[in-house]
């Protein structure tokens, strides 16, 4: 039987910190993925190929079938909702959503519009607030928003607080922590339990080691 497993990571940020936990985890993983523009690696020593997508795509591939597992930050799960297993925090790539706008920001009735990259997200958020707002979805530079009238708040990711700082933006409501989640096809894992299983074993111990 095949008991090749596919991964699905996010390239970017996150990718080398989900690539030191999988070492960590005794993952053998050459160097290849130190430095390459390869979008597919196999491994075949580990019985692992690993596809390398854009971070917000990596539950697509997983709900679809084609990956296996997957590596998604908790921004893009709570984004795209899609059918797949979400079995492990891994504790890495930490950061926050939060509500930001200009300082002395008041909360206006009429046409109140929020910026995003994370528009589903954001319009569950202001849905519970029970406030109404219209939602403008953002593919990056979230921060210009309020800055040039596009809109007079943002949701949109926080680390060190820089870019708001730097943009002279201040953040009003926090939203959530985010950190990285270890995700799984849901026919993968009656199908390849076994192998699933171990790979969750050894993550947990390298995520619960911290
Ligand atoms: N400061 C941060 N800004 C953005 N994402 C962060 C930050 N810190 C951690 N993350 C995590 O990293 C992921 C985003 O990674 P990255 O910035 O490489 O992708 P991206 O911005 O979606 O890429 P692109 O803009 O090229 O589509 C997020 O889903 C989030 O979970
Ligand atoms: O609090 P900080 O440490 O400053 O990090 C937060 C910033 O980082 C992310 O942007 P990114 O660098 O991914 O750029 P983009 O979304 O504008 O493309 C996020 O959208 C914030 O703008």
């Amino acid at each position: 039987m095949n008991n090749q497993l596919t991964i699905a990571m996010p390239k970017g940020r996150i990718f080398e910190e989900a690539v030191n936990l999988l070492r960590r985890a005794g993952y053998n993983l050459p160097d290849e993925f130190d430095d390459s523009r390869k979008l597919i690696i196999e491994v075949p020593e580990e019985e692992l190929r690993f596809i390398l997508a854009k971070p917000m795509d990596v539950p697509t591939y997983v709900e679809h079938g084609v990956a296996d597992v997957g590596v998604a930050g908790k921004d893009v799960m709570l984004e795209e909702e899609r059918d797949v297993y979400e079995v492990l925090d891994l504790k890495i790539s930490e950061c926050y959503m939060a509500v930001a706008g200009l300082p002395g920001y008041q909360k206006k009735d009429i046409n109140p519009k929020v910026a995003s990259k994370y528009p589903n997200l954001a319009a569950h958020y202001f849905k519970k607030q029970g406030e109404q707002v219209e939602i403008i979805k953002l593919n990056g530079s979230i921060e210009l928003a309020p800055l040039i009238g596009l809109a007079d708040r943002i949701v949109d990711i926080v680390s060190s607080g820089q870019t708001l700082k730097e943009n002279g933006l201040v953040e009003l409501e926090t939203i959530e922590p985010i950190t990285s989640r270890f995700i799984v096809n849901p026919v993968s894992y009656r199908m390849k339990a076994e192998r699933i299983d171990k790979m969750v074993e050894r993550l947990f111990d390298v995520v619960e080691e911290e």
